[in-house]
């Protein structure tokens, strides 16, 4: 592979902008796509790919490059020069690459690689969180799962098509995908591709959702007609699959404590042709109180750390605090507490989150189970999708119903 000087530029801006300004990835990234119209899919797979890979290796490669942080320009490209040594790409004579030693890095970098938080290049907090919470052997798996490239993955939207035209339209838009068995709705992309510019997408063909998180919904066991509850909607990834899923009949109510993630909402759910959501704005108790035994289904799809995700989400690994992750793990057990009085008794939800640590999973429902009110619900059963066993996102998901 050969180094273009712009596109290296525009990596080192991005790392700068992410490790001392605190942006995020994603954002930076999608600016740092639109610097340049002329480049073409490689160099937006380079300028995307190489800052991701970055963040994720932050700390090894730092450890590697003797920098600390805040990074001067100078560090950052040390730390590409430890990225592109460790590709085995050659360095070109720039003055930035001056004296970078090759096999000295290469030596470091099996040292490094004997001590789990550098191999897999975690904070210590995290890797001792980890560690206490999942044992030695599963986390150690995990944390090597969760620093893969993740694969794209879509879900057919029933509403307009189905997985066949759909592999279809998208092989005419010269889109490769295969089916994934034991995911009834998913395509994997079998190369990465700006899947966003086909006409199948502004059609509303398909949404990009991880094939983990496609099993939420279903989880949720819905029928046409019901009235279900999505309690944590966000710009909806879940209620749109529940949408598709009751074929547009009955209600959703998709509620969320951020109306800039519902208007989000409204858009995609245009797309999708799904007419049967309506959008409330948690800003008080009073939406929450006006359904309680309202609801045939409730779904809580619970803000979390993350944990389950970073393969998609690297930065996450330098943002999280554990302090935020205390702090998540009370509104997880208020939002239970909460929204499963909009349950109907005789009901079913579904506690849901995007982590791996059973703080926030399992021990959540039982806690809940434990609770007062919790003694009205029986657990139904749950699932643990961890990414080394399954290849797709960490998630957690469990089904409980509310006593007749
Ligand atoms: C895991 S995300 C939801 C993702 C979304 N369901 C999807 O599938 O795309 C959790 C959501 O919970 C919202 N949230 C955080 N605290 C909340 C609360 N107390 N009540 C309701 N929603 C909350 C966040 O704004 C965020 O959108």
């Amino acid at each position: 592979m050969r180094l273009h000087r712009n596109l290296c530029f525009a990596v080192i801006d991005g790392l700068i902008q992410i490790f001392n300004e605190g942006e995020y990835a994603d954002k930076v990234v999608q600016k740092l796509l639109k610097r340049d119209k002329r480049w073409g899919s490689r160099d937006r797979g380079f300028v995307a790919e190489t800052t991701y890979e970055i963040v994720r290796w932050k700390r090894l490669y730092a450890e590697i490059a003797n920098v600390k942080e805040p990074f001067s320009r100078d560090d950052a490209w040390r730390l590409f020069a430890v990225w592109a040594t460790l590709k085995g790409i050659k360095l070109p004579d720039w003055k930035y690459f001056e004296n970078t030693p090759t096999r000295k890095i290469k030596g470091r970098f099996d040292e490094l690689s004997k001590i789990r938080k550098f191999r897999e290049s975690v904070p210590d907090w995290m890797d001792d969180l980890g560690l206490q919470e999942l044992g030695e052997s599963k986390w150690t798996k995990e944390l090597a799962a969760q620093n893969q490239q993740a694969d794209v993955i879509l879900r057919v939207n029933t509403l307009k098509t189905n997985k066949k035209d759909l592999q279809l339209k998208l092989q005419s838009e010269d889109i490769e995908t295969e089916f994934l068995p034991d995911h009834p709705s998913a395509l994997r992309l079998i190369e990465r591709a700006n899947v966003f510019k086909t006409e199948a997408f502004k059609n509303g063909w398909f949404e990009v959702q991880d094939a983990s998180s496609q099993l939420v919904a279903d989880f949720l066991d819905v029928k046409p007609g019901m009235k279900v509850i999505d309690t944590c909607a966000g710009a909806g990834g879940k209620t749109l699959h529940l949408a598709s899923l009751m074929e547009n009949k009955g209600q959703i109510i998709a509620m969320d404590i951020y109306e800039s993630k519902l208007k989000k909402l409204k858009v995609r759910a245009r797309r999708n042709g799904a007419h049967n959501i309506d959008m409330r704005v948690i800003d008080s108790t009073k939406p929450i109180k006006k359904l309680y035994n309202k609801a045939d289904r409730v779904l809580i799809d619970a803000p979390c750390s993350g944990l389950g995700v970073l393969r998609r989400n690297p930065d996450a690994k330098w943002k999280l605090e554990p302090e935020f992750i205390d702090n998540i793990k009370q509104t997880q057990q208020e939002v239970l507490q909460q929204y499963s009085k909009m349950l109907k008794p005789g009901g079913k939800m579904v506690y849901a989150t995007c982590s791996v640590l059973p703080s926030e999973n399992r021990k959540q429902v039982d806690n809940f189970l434990a609770s007062e009110l919790g003694k009205e619900f029986t657990f139904v059963k749950d699932n643990n999708v961890f990414a080394h066993k399954s290849g797709f996102d960490g998630f957690y998901m469990a089904l409980l119903e509310r006593e007749k």
